[in-house]
This record gives structure tokens, C-alpha cells and sequence, in this order.
């Protein structure tokens, strides 16, 4: 399947609203930003980087559905917001949208998503506490074929080139098509270089990443994961690395950590699908391995949510990802 034109209007779509959230959060003042029925925070840039991603994916492809993350039922009923969101969507599309148009282009996202045919699935800017706090965050645009993830790019303004430089250079681009590796360049240049997984296949030397809310994954898990792993080592535990969005797949993906995990804390929370299918294909194409805790491969066409997985297990190589799921499988009973 050939995904050249597809690949090149997805980059282009996330360096636009990668831009976009760079804008924003210069200039971002209080009362920017909403909490959804889940009391979790959507901003003035969630909504722009929809809207600009989502339309620029209906130019192009005008019979693809869109699985996204928001919808625009509170911006509509917030004439201020909505104003601010359209001067920020305008500022950064070459061809004009009006309000109600800006409205429809959001709500293009509302697919249900499913086994069969052909959708993008988008998530505008995964990690908004990350980019509210000046963290990190990623825009996450991935094509799903029949239940399958084909391309994904994740767009991560604020990560480092090199993890070990956190105040140098930052801002990357990754992306991946199925079966031809993957690829990272930065924000500003055009160069795609290829990106693989750690080889190493000691647990004790490399890294771990999870998520920095307590209540998204559980922390004391991992821990006891990672005592499990090590138990025969002299090696002392690295630290782990502690960060917002799916960025921590492109982690896995450079070799900056060999391992994610997302062990679920609530028992009724299912991951949504934008949330993971850009940097599941990034991580697997890099080298890695994705699939849930309990060691089933995620089921892109059950939905909107993951309902059939629960939590996420990546590594880089398939002889750490044995190392892991053993003790993931020892340490996680039920
Ligand atoms: N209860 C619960 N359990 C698991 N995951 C949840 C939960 N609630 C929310 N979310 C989703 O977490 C997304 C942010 O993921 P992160 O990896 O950045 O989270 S964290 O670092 O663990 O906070 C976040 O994505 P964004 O809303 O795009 O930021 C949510 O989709
Ligand atoms: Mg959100
Ligand atoms: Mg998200
Ligand atoms: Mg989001």
C-alpha cells in the first residue's frame, strides 16, 4: 500500500498545528483553557490543532473519517474562546475559515471508528497538563486500514534532540508507515533520519518511562516491575523517566528508554485509540514491541477506546519485551 501523498499531508498537518500549540503557549493567559465532563483541561490549542489538522485531512482525503479527541460543544456555548480559536486557525491556514466552518472541521471528528475501511484517528495535543506546565506534549496523527495502524506521525515540540541536553535543541517529528522503518526529523528541517530501539536486551541497562499522573498508571507497579527485573543484578535501578503524552514512545523509539508501561489503575478507564496508534507503529517500525499487559496486541478497530486492551507494554528488541512481560506476568496477578 502506497502512502506517499498520505504521509507527506499528515507531516505537513502536525508541523501546522505543532506550530500552532508553540503559538499558544506563548501567549496563553488564564481562562484559556476549559475542564471537559471528565474534569480533565482542553485549551484554545486542543481545539485549534483539530480543527486545522481535520481540515486539512478533508482537502486532501475528503472520504476519510476522523477519530478525534475533542468535539466542540463547550467552545460553541464560549463566544470569547471561540473567537480566540478562530483568529489562531486563520493565523496559521492559508485558505480562511469561517466560525461555523471552524465548528464543522472540529466535529469532522466525531467518527466511531471500527473493523472495517479506512480513518485517521487524531489527538491535537495528547498530554494538555504536559503542555499547560511547559512540559512535554505530542499532536498524534495516525491512518488506520481495517483495523490496522499503516502510518503515524507524532509531532513533540518540546522534546529534546538529545535527552541527555535538555536545555538544547528540541522539537521532533516522527513518523512511521508500515513496513518501512522509522523516521525522525525536527521541527524546522526537512531531513528524516532514521530512528531505531535500544539493542540491549539487559533490563538493568536501560530505562524505563511512564507517566507523570498517578492516576492515569500506576507508578508503584512499575516499581515493583522493574525490582523484579533486576533482582539477579548488581546494577543499581535506574531512574525512571517520568513524562506527559506519547512522547514516551518516542522514547522507545530513539533508544533514549528501553521500556514504557501504562498499568491501568482504574479497572473501568479504556485507553482511547489516538492516545496509542502513532506510537505503537513508530515504536514497532523503530525495532520495538507493543502490545498490552497481559502480552495481546492492540485492537485498533474496536472503537474509539482500546476496550479489548488493557494497559501498554512497549520495549525496544523482542528479547527485552520477553524479559518485561515475564515480569510483568509475575507482578501483575489479575
Ligand atoms: N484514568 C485514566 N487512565 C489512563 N489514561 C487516562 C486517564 N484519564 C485520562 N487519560 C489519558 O491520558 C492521556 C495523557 O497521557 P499521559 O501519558 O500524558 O498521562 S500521564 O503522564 O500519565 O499523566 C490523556 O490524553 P490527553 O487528554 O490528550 O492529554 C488522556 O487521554
Ligand atoms: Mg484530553
Ligand atoms: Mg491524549
Ligand atoms: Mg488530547
Amino acid at each position: 500500500m502506497s502512502l506517499v501523498v498520505e504521509m507527506r499531508v499528515a507531516v505537513e498537518a502536525v508541523l501546522v498545528a505543532s506550530r500552532l500549540c508553540q503559538s499558544v503557549f506563548k501567549t496563553l493567559v488564564l481562562g484559556e483553557s476549559l475542564a471537559k465532563d471528565d474534569k480533565s483541561p482542553v485549551t484554545v490549542a486542543d481545539f485549534g490543532a483539530q480543527a486545522v489538522v481535520n481540515a486539512l485531512l478533508l482537502k486532501h482525503f475528503p472520504d476519510d473519517p476522523i477519530v478525534g479527541e475533542e468535539d466542540s460543544k463547550d467552545l460553541k456555548s464560549n463566544t470569547a474562546l471561540s473567537g480566540r480559536v478562530l483568529g489562531l486557525v486563520n493565523g496559521v491556514m492559508e485558505s480562511k475559515m469561517t466560525t461555523e466552518q471552524m465548528f464543522n472541521n472540529i466535529d469532522r471528528g466525531n467518527y466511531v471508528g471500527g473493523r472495517t475501511g479506512r480513518f485517521w484517528t487524531l489527538d491535537p495535543i495528547d498530554g494538555t497538563k504536559g503542555f499547560l506546565r511547559g512540559d512535554q506534549y505530542a499532536v498524534c496523527l495516525a491512518l488506520i486500514v481495517d483495523g490496522t495502524v499503516e502510518l503515524g506521525v507524532l509531532g513533540c515540540p518540546n522534546l529534546p534532540h538529545d535527552l541527555s541536553k535538555p536545555d538544547g535543541e528540541c522539537g521532533s517529528i516522527l513518523v512511521a508507515t508500515r513496513g518501512d522503518g522509522a523516521f525522525q526529523r525536527s521541527l524546522t528541517s526537512d531531513i528524516m533520519t532514521r530512528i531505531s530501539t535500544t539493542r540491549v536486551e539487559n533490563p538493568a541497562e536501560t530505562r524505563l518511562c511512564e507517566g507523570i499522573e498517578p492516576l492515569h498508571s500506576s507508578h508503584a507497579t512499575n516499581g515493583q516491575i522493574m525490582a523484579h527485573l533486576l533482582q539477579n543484578s548488581n546494577n543499581h535501578s535506574p531512574t525512571n523517566i517520568r513524562m506527559d503524552s506519547q512522547c514516551k514512545y518516542a522514547l522507545v523509539a530513539r533508544g533514549d528508554a528501553g521500556i514504557y508501561l501504562r498499568v491501568p489503575v482504574s479497572s473501568t478507564y479504556q485507553e482511547k485509540i489516538w492516545d496509542h496508534a502513532a506510537g505503537k507503529l513508530i515504536v514497532e517500525e523503530a525495532g520495538g514491541r507493543v502490545t498490552d499487559i497481559l502480552g495481546r496486541e492492540l485492537d485498533f478497530g474496536s472503537g474509539r477506546t482500546l476496550k479489548e486492551n488493557e494497559g501498554i507494554l512497549a520495549t525496544g528488541g523482542t528479547v527485552l519485551y520477553d524479559k518485561v512481560y515475564a515480569a510483568v506476568k509475575s507482578v501483575v496477578k489479575s
